[in-house]
């Protein structure tokens, strides 16, 4: 956390998987955050926010953390993440942040889309909403770089992709392939992802 809360451009924090007993965020801690997911801290006793830190923030969710630690009052009233209707906001504010800085190469770029609350839950985002999302970021490409970059560059969606899910999702215009987790450790699954992307999408 002392790192990880100087970070100023940091908006979507998933931790996962660790044996840390306290987590303290400080007053000034985490300026822009706005989605805080605790996944798996199976040994989180205590959570300290002080006050002022996270003062973006807009979803937050705890799962799978099994001591029951007292969360602070401010957090209390903070939505559950997974109800947030917000996806574009977030991939519009992602891309600016992270692309405003020069790209070497647009040919090495590959975006993905990847709900957070569609990590590793088991829960996939509906082909149409994906669509959108995608179809948001290309035309941010198209009016922010420039068209050509637009329409050469693959969008990719990642969040509880699978067999049986891939191929409604690849259907879809604008969805180039996928980011694949879990389902990429069962062999034959993972065959039946790649191969649902049957043709290249974008321009050549
Ligand atoms: O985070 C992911 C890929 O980077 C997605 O993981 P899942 O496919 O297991 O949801």
């Amino acid at each position: 956390m002392p790192t990880l809360e100087k970070l100023p451009n940091l908006m979507i924090l998933h931790l996962k998987y660790h044996n840390w007993t306290k987590l303290t965020c400080t007053a000034e801690g985490f300026p822009l955050l706005e989605v805080l997911v605790l996944d798996m801290l199976y040994c989180l006793k205590e959570l300290e926010v002080e006050e002022g830190a996270m003062p973006m923030l807009k979803g937050l969710q705890i799962k799978e953390c099994c001591n029951q630690f007292t969360v602070p009052e401010r957090l209390r009233s903070i939505p559950d993440s997974n109800n947030l209707n917000w996806e574009w906001d977030w991939a519009e504010q992602q891309m600016s942040v992270s692309i405003t800085h020069a790209v070497p190469s647009w040919d090495d770029v590959v975006v993905a889309y990847e709900p957070v609350w569609a990590i590793g839950t088991g829960k996939v985002t509906t082909p149409q909403q994906a669509q959108e999302v995608h179809v948001a970021v290309r035309d941010w490409l198209k009016k922010n770089v420039s068209p050509e970059v637009a329409s050469k560059t693959h969008i990719i969606y990642g969040g509880s992709v699978n067999g049986s899910n891939c191929a409604e999702l690849a259907k879809k215009e604008d969805i180039d392939g996928f980011l694949v987790g879990g389902a990429s450790l069962r062999g034959p699954e993972f065959a039946t992802i790649v191969n649902s992307v049957t043709s290249k999408k974008v321009a050549a």
